[in-house]
């Protein structure tokens, strides 16, 4: 057989297979040597010294405030900081990409056919003994009943940072800019523009955004209902929606991707983003009054792009990562150091991004409650209950969390999805993508999932910890203290993340400059960007509560709320 199944070259090293089940390791740029590079070079014995783990970084970046103040506030450390963080993080990701799901080896294909998600760690060779290689089962288990087992809701639990709704509709809004699975292809294909391109916003293609731009004054066509501005019927901007036959043209809002009459927080957020565009488009007609339609349409689209890395960086990571450090969008950083300015997405960050838990089972929107399934493909709440209202209620909501046993039933099918997905494209187990993001390898269910219970379902479903599928790892993993997620989410989407935002065209030098964005006008609404400001400049009156993290006041009315009627029926 293919001695190469083992994975017996470490370090990154590249197994070459021969004839007689022999193998050779190519360790070159690896900083390692040995039959399996095994051995570190004393350069990089220095360098293991002296680098901190992943684990001692974190726990460093959420405790010692104080340290983290000072820092935040000494513009050449936290410059310093945030250029290594850049630097580390865009490193681990391979550029040019290296693989596909179709080849286990390196192809021209890899780099130049953007059709194809690409791979942070390639497919398990076909003819390996096992499905992951030598370890574990023959036969996986059925992806159901590892959902069933492993995913399925038992009570909602929140997320521990308090994360609120208004979060998960900004995750699944802006990742779906960039995670388009190709269907008709298969799952190891995308129809997507690997990054930040506004897609949520202005549509996959130029034949779509023809039909959702007014043509005049560079603005996007929209329409005003109750006093609001929201995007247009499909009736009047004929694009491509999928809406159930119970919604009729000219109920179904048209918006920059297909799916997004899904939920009414994907169409908040499509709304909310079209009024942004055509503000700056006023902004920009004052200080621009000879620009025609064409110029001043571009030109606000690239500040839409620089506005939403803007908030991303500074408001969504931040909240996610939950640390001190205060991180910061400034590509001037990366100016004069060795940084490509191109992003291809990953398979595996698809995976890794499928928050599904973060979805509560009901939507209570100033004190109307909504079961998921009323919800869904409801275009009458949105408009009935006006922007204000649903900001507020997404930042009032607690959002669940990603964890075991915390997959909404309405979103189930999306978990077996995932794991199927991911066996199609032989994805490796989850401990040789912590190898391969520099994360020490799991030795038990225990220590990977923090308890026993799970744990012991684990080890019933996968026989050897090598085993566990990569889906299946992270979302069982234990938490990092003071954190959303467990380790691999974090250190395997971290790099693919900040390399998605800081590798995106607008940040190179060319581009990063006044002229681009119609002068120190527009130049500015990118660098004073928040999500609190899209929100309050776009609706009428005073600022309305906007929060990625349910406020502790509201928390604790709820919690007092909550108890009240546990509370009376322990009194009965
Ligand atoms: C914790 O929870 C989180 C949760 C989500 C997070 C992050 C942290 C981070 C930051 C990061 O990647 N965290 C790892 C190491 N930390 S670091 O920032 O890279 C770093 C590395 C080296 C030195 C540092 C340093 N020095 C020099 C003292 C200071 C500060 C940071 C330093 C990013 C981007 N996330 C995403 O957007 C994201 C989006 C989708 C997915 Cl699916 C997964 C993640």
């Amino acid at each position: 057989g293919n001695p190469c199944c083992s994975y017996p070259c470490q370090n990154g090293g590249v197994c070459m297979p021969h004839s007689n089940s022999q193998y050779t390791c190519d360790c070159t740029g690896t900083e390692f040597y040995g039959q399996n590079c095994e051995t570190p070079t004393l350069l990089q014995r220095f360098k293991l010294l002296l680098r901190p783990t992943p684990e001692t970084l974190h726990t460093w970046l959420v405790h010692n405030k104080w340290l983290w103040d000072i820092v935040n506030s000494m513009t050449f450390v936290k410059d310093f900081i945030m250029k290594m963080v850049v630097l580390i993080r865009s490193n681990i990701v391979d550029a040019p990409p290296t693989y596909t799901s179709d080849h286990e080896y390196i192809t021209l294909d890899a780099a130049t056919n953007l059709s194809y998600f690409t791979r942070a760690l390639p497919p398990v060779p076909r003819e390996c003994p096992t499905p992951m290689g030598v370890v574990g089962p023959k036969i996986l288990p059925d992806p159901k009943l590892v959902a069933e087992k492993l995913f399925r809701r038992t009570e909602f639990k929140r997320d521990a940072l308090d994360s609120s709704v208004l979060l998960t509709f900004f995750a699944q809004h802006f990742t779906h800019m960039f995670f388009k699975t190709d269907m008709k292809k298969g799952p190891g294909f995308t129809w997507g523009g690997h990054g930040v391109d506004g897609s949520s916003v202005y549509g996959p293609d130029k034949h779509t955004e023809n039909l959702l731009r007014s043509f005049t004054d560079g603005k996007l066509k929209s329409q005003m209902i109750n006093g609001e501005e929201w995007p247009p019927y499909v009736s009047d901007a004929p694009v491509k929606m999928l809406y159930p036959p119970s919604v009729p043209k000219d109920k179904q809002f048209a918006l920059g991707h297909e799916f997004f009459g899904l939920l009414p927080g994907l169409l908040a957020y499509g709304a909310i983003w079209l009024r942004e565009h055509n503000r700056v488009c006023e902004i920009l007609k004052t200080e621009h009054p000879h620009w025609d339609d064409e110029q001043l349409f571009q030109t606000t689209k690239l500040i839409i792009i620089g506005e939403t890395i803007k908030i991303v960086i500074e408001d969504y990571v931040q909240h996610l990562s939950n640390y001190h450090f205060k991180l910061f969008f400034k590509p001037e950083l990366m100016f004069g150091q060795s940084f490509q300015y191109s992003n291809r997405i990953s398979v595996e960050f698809n995976h890794l991004y499928h928050w599904h838990p973060l979805m509560p089972d009901n939507f209570n929107i100033s004190g109307t409650d909504y079961k998921l399934r009323n919800f869904m493909f409801n275009t009458e709440i949105p408009v009935k209950h006006g922007m204000r209202q649903l900001v507020e209620s997404f930042s009032s909501q607690h959002a669940g969390k990603v964890t075991f046993r915390n997959h909404g039933a309405g979103t189930m099918h999306v978990a077996v999805d995932t794991i199927k997905h991911g066996r199609e494209l032989r994805f490796q187990s989850f401990n040789q993508y912590r190898k391969r993001f520099r994360l020490k390898p799991y030795s038990s269910f225990q220590e990977l999932t923090g308890e026993t219970e799970i744990a012991a379902e684990l080890e019933s479903l996968y026989e050897d910890i090598e085993a566990v599928e990569f889906y299946v790892g992270v979302i069982v993993e234990r938490h990092r203290e003071q954190s959303m997620f467990g380790g691999g989410m974090i250190e395997i989407g971290g790099p693919f993340s900040v390399k998605g935002l800081m590798a995106n065209p607008i940040c190179s030098p060319k581009y990063w400059k006044p002229s681009t964005f119609g002068g120190d006008v527009g130049f500015n609404i990118i660098k004073t960007a928040s999500l609190k400001k899209l929100f309050c400049k776009n609706i009428d009156g005073d600022c309305p509560l906007v929060s990625l993290k349910v406020p502790q006041t509201v928390s604790e009315a709820q919690a007092n709320e909550k108890c009240d009627s546990q509370c009376s029926k322990n009194e009965l």
